[in-house]
């Protein structure tokens, strides 16, 4: 009774067909040929594909109840995190506390005590950029992990000592996504594995060892940010200001601890992704580009960019909107899992079953996104000039940030982000294809470094120049 898909082999079904790198792509050639909803067998186990607003609205919206769960990461959330990462949670009491406890923090009123963090780190992408315009992909990367470090501790500024800090934490994030891709421990293939003991199981007695380093590592942070109460002006951060709602929702300092720094995994390598994608299609959308450029020119002037002008730029919004749409950077999101016995279009989707909302091939349908591959901000835009909802009826527009109750909690901060960065981008830079011998070099736009559950850009060559003589001056001392 499972929604139809691709035959494959017996035993094994489609496993050999999937690619260990760049899955959201065969997934989405078969959503071509399979249609919104269709079964994927990887030997013996299903997974249930969703690839449009409808379908991914339908079963993860708007049965959020029953669709929120989580499969069993064995290597990744078990062993090494002891369960205490809530993105790999079942939905129990305690993921709901920790989910409380982040929405306290993060929602959108919540999210404006970051405004200063946020726009000073987007004026210090902008300076070290300018003193070295190269090795972009790493310089985003630092300044969404710079503003986020600061609005989970509320550092006043990034100290030589916290420069080391947010460069451990960000290796913790990568090893820990790293050992959540399919297939990277055979624990999680075969999950029996987890019984054996440390001596037999060099791998197991690394994820241990990890633990207790990085518990400790995200334990010092939580201290770090219980005494900075001050940051910016009177702003605090989440450890700060939420310290109070720990103690209403019963979190313990351990808990605290892994939240926030969960936080910090999640937000970063993701926030920078989507900004290095940003620089790749500005580089090949001049004509989108200067339109930007414009905009943000004719409201803001020489000064830079703040958030109290977002409401006056649509445009960079849009910008914002198309780029997460164009490279939504958890292609295929992280998948839930049906909590109960579903039914949906007259098929069943027994309880157990992985369920994938596909979010690439939903930024990418043609029904909504005409000529998906052309980067377009105009779309999002209606006739009066103001943002417009591509899927009324079905979805939440950014489907990039996942669905149901599972949905992103750091999206509005994620968006903040991303706005308030690329505004000051295209105030400062004119950014343009670099040249060689041969005339320019075109990135190849459907190259991906995979990280698992996160898809970079693969580093493309590109010249940055600054738009104003004096651009430093202009920055003052923000
Ligand atoms: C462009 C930036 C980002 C993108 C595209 C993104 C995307 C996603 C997606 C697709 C999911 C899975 C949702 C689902 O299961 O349906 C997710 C979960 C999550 N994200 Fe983000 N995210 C971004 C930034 C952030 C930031 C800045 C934070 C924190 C400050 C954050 C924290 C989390 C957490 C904690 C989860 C796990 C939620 C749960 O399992 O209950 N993300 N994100």
């Amino acid at each position: 009774k499972l929604p139809p898909g691709p035959p494959g082999l017996p035993i094994v079904g489609n496993l050999l067909e999937i690619p260990t790198k760049q899955m959201f792509l065969k997934f989405d050639e078969w959503a071509k040929k399979y249609g919104d909803l269709y079964t994927v067998n990887v030997a013996g186990k299903k997974i249930v594909v969703l690839s449009s607003a409808k379908s991914s609205g339908d079963v993860l919206d708007r049965k959020s109840g029953a669709t929120s769960g989580r499969p069993r990461f064995v290597m990744a959330g078990e062993i090494m995190c002891h369960n205490l990462l809530y993105m790999f949670m079942s939905p129990g009491e305690q993921w709901r506390r920790l989910r409380r406890v982040t929405h306290e923090g993060f929602n959108i009123r919540a999210c404006q005590a970051y405004y200063p963090f946020q726009e000073q780190e987007a004026a210090n992408l902008v300076r070290s950029i300018m003193a070295e315009p190269t090795d972009l992909g790493q310089k985003l990367k630092h300044a969404t992990a710079a503003a986020t470090w600061r609005s989970l501790y509320s550092g006043p500024s990034l100290t030589e000592e916290d420069e080391a800090k947010v460069c451990g934490i960000d290796n913790v994030g990568e090893t820990v996504l790293g050992a959540s891709m399919p297939m990277a421990f055979l624990v999680d293939v075969i999950p029996a594995m987890k019984m054996l003991p440390n001596w037999m199981a060099g791998w197991k007695a690394w994820g241990e060892e990890w633990f207790r380093e990085s518990g400790r590592f995200f334990h010092g942070l939580l201290d770090d940010g219980k005494q900075q109460k001050k940051g910016v002006e009177h702003h605090v951060g989440f450890i700060a200001s939420t310290a109070p709602s720990f103690k209403k929702f019963g979190v313990t300092e351990q808990e605290a601890a892994w939240t926030a720094g969960g936080l910090f995994i999640a937000g970063v390598e993701t926030s920078g992704a989507t900004l290095h994608y940003f620089i790749q299609a500005m580089v090949l959308n001049p004509e989108v580009c200067r339109a930007a450029q414009k905009h943000v020119d004719s409201v803001v002037g020489n000064r830079p960019p703040t958030f109290d002008d977002r409401d006056q730029l649509p445009y960079v919004v849009a910008v914002v909107k198309e780029t997460i749409r164009w490279r939504p950077v958890a292609a295929l999101g992280v998948p839930h899992v049906a909590d109960e016995d579903l039914e949906y279009r007259g098929y069943v989707i027994p309880k157990g079953t992985q369920i994938i909302g596909n979010i690439w091939s939903i930024a990418h349908d043609p029904a909504y996104f005409p000529y998906p591959e052309q980067f377009q901000p105009s779309r999002f835009i209606d006739s009066s000039g103001n943002i417009k909802e591509p899927f009324p009826n079905y979805h939440d527009d950014i489907v990039a940030f996942g669905a149901g109750r599972r949905v992103c909690p750091g999206r509005d901060f994620a968006n903040n982000m991303l706005f308030i960065d690329m505004a000051y981008l295209l105030w400062a830079f004119d950014f343009e294809l670099a040249r060689n011998e041969m005339g320019t070099s075109m990135p190849d736009t459907m190259k991906f470094d995979d990280h698992g559950l996160i898809i970079l850009p693969v580093e493309f060559p590109c010249v940055v120049k600054p738009r104003r003589n004096d651009l430093g001056e202009l920055l003052g001392d923000m």
